[in-house]
């Protein structure tokens, strides 16, 4: 059982598809009623049994977390606790810093950072419990570099970053796995949007690098949700993380034993 956030379009929308094609049963996550619609019914063309299922939510995943606890729970009564989320909802809004409107980094933080903290926080107990789940989260090759034009956009998506590693190291001994995607610039709905306000500097560097289409990328983020692979800092950064986790671990003994204790006690 899969969530998506941002299931409805893109990136998300492909995700959905890649799952739904494997058997998953699906629930998409996003604001506007007509566009889940149409998105499910083109999902469902995918199924592979008759018994799977497209569910669809509609909420804002940025403003309140009791709502959106309340309609994640409500999912998981329906068709049980949710295996993957995938964090894939999100904008882009560029602009040089002094020309971006002091809303526009407020509400990129939101949709884009807390907006995955929402969901995130809302699965995460289940998961917990249950040992078992995967928690993915789109970041975007502007979340590993900053660059021209994205100084709002940027530094929501490297905070996803900050959140998914520090995320990583709590609930690694649960058995619930985070990956982080870095795409680059992919063709959806929200890149077309996006091109309309680029700065040229921003699309003189986005040129340099081209578009992908948005069922590559997603393919890619399915299989990095299963498959982890490395680059050089991250074996670095691995043998820190290593001793760090002995920590963690280490510390859930001890509180285990001295749960032990108390109720012996
Ligand atoms: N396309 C690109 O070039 C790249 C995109 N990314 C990231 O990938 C993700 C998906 O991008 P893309 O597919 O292009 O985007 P799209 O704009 O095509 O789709 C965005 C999806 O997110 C939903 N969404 C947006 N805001 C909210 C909200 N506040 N609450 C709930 N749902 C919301 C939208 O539905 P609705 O509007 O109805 O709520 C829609 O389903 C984003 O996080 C983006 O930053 C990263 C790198 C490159
Ligand atoms: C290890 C990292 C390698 C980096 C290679 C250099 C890439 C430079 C070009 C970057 C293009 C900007 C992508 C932003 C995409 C994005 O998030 C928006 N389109 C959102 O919609």
């Amino acid at each position: 059982r899969y969530a998506v956030t941002g299931g409805s379009s893109g990136i998300g929308k492909c995700i959905a598809i890649e799952c739904y094609k494997q058997g998953a049963f699906i629930t998409l996550v996003a604001r506007n009623e007509d566009k889940l619609l149409q998105a499910k019914k083109e999902i469902e063309k995918h199924s592979i049994n008759d018994k799977q299922v497209v569910l669809c939510i509609s909420v804002d995943v940025s403003q309140d977390y009791s709502q959106v606890e309340n309609v994640i729970k409500q999912a998981q009564e329906k068709l049980g606790p949710v295996d993957m989320l995938v964090n894939c909802a999100g904008m882009a809004l560029s602009g040089k810093f002094e020309d971006l409107e002091v809303s526009t980094f407020e509400r990129l933080m939101s949709v884009n950072y807390l907006g995955s903290v929402y969901p995130s926080r809302a699965v995460i107990t289940t998961m917990k419990e249950r040992r078992v789940g995967r928690i993915v989260f789109v970041s975007s090759q502007a979340g590993q570099l900053g660059l021209f034009g994205f100084t709002a956009y940027s530094s929501s998506k490297f905070a996803i970053r900050g959140l998914a590693e520090a995320l990583q190291m709590e609930v690694k001994p649960y058995n619930v796995y985070v990956t982080v995607a870095y795409p680059p610039d992919t063709d959806t709905p929200g890149f077309a949007e996006e091109n309309k306000t680029k700065p040229l500097e921003t699309r003189l560097i986005s040129e340099t690098i081209s578009v992908c289409k948005p069922e590559q990328v997603a393919k890619q983020i399915v299989k990095d949700a299963i498959v982890v692979t490395m680059g050089l800092f991250r074996t670095i950064a691995l043998f820190y993380l290593g001793s760090f986790d002995s920590i963690v671990r280490r510390c859930m003994m001890q509180r285990a034993k001295s749960e032990v204790a108390d109720k012996t006690a």
